[in-house]
């Protein structure tokens, strides 16, 4: 069994180098490049899907419309969950990560950023920004009122996405379903690190570029066989330095 994951192209706040995590940001002229590019390399390649999941935020769901359509396949079903939703990113959210570097040194925000299990600091119960008093997670509030986060960390992030995973999309690629994913930097690190029984010291490197298809392998268990970026190594590589330069105090933009 294989699935695709691909991460959202270059969003507007990724260019301005802000946390984003819920914030809901389109993507960048670049991004929509990225997104269309992806599209075409999944058709180059031969692939092909039954079934689409992608999160509430639209710089997910619009990569996936721009690979879709590149494809030809815009009439694929899409199931829309914020299961798969970034790791809500609290307090930092809208915060330029390079200032943040530079006021609180960038160790701690690789802390923030890569660290396993430390969330960041948490929204108020009062802010506008916190989930439950957003019109696009009303149905869960109404259901229980204290599954919605304030901030994640990553082991957080990894509690709702994998068995999301488990519940959801294993069991349709278990029915013979093939399976397109269209995520964020961590809802997809959650899932490596899950498929690859990562240990907390080794996700701590794992950045996931924009706009690349990520294929992964694995048996009729389920179980992790082997992965492979789709593109031009060298590409790749300089695309995921450039995610994890975002902390460096002296990138600005
Ligand atoms: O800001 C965010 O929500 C994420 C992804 O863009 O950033 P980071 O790579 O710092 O986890």
């Amino acid at each position: 069994m294989k699935l695709v994951l691909v991460r959202h192209g270059e969003s507007i706040w990724n260019k301005e180098n802000l946390f984003t995590g819920w914030t809901d940001v389109d993507l960048s002229e670049t991004g929509e490049k990225e997104a269309a590019d992806a599209g075409r390399t999944l058709l180059e390649q031969g692939y092909d899907f039954d079934l689409c999941y992608t999160s509430y935020l639209k710089r997910a769901i619009h990569t996936l419309d721009h690979i879709l359509e590149e494809m030809d396949r815009c009439w694929l079903p899409v199931v829309k969950t914020w299961k798969l939703n970034e790791r809500h990113y609290g307090a930092l959210q809208g915060l330029n990560k390079s200032e943040t570097a530079l006021k609180y040194g960038e160790e701690q925000v690789k802390i923030w950023r890569r660290s396993f299990d430390i969330a960041p600091p948490f929204l108020e119960e009062t802010d506008p920004r916190n989930p439950a008093l957003q019109e696009q997670y009303r149905q869960e509030k109404s259901q229980s009122g204290d599954i919605l986060p304030l901030g994640e960390s990553l082991k957080d992030t990894i509690e709702r996405v994998v068995p999301y995973y488990n519940d959801v999309i294993l069991k349709s690629m278990k029915e013979g379903k093939r399976v397109l994913v269209a995520a964020h930097g961590n809802s997809i690190r959650a899932l490596v690190q899950y498929f690859e029984n990562l240990k907390p010291e080794e996700i701590v490197d794992v950045n996931i570029p924009t706009g690349i298809p990520l294929v992964y392998e694995f048996d009729e268990a389920g179980k992790f066989i082997k992965k492979e970026y789709l593109g031009d190594p060298e590409a790749i590589k300089s695309k995921m330095e450039k995610v994890a330069a975002q902390g460096s105090a002296s990138k600005t933009s």
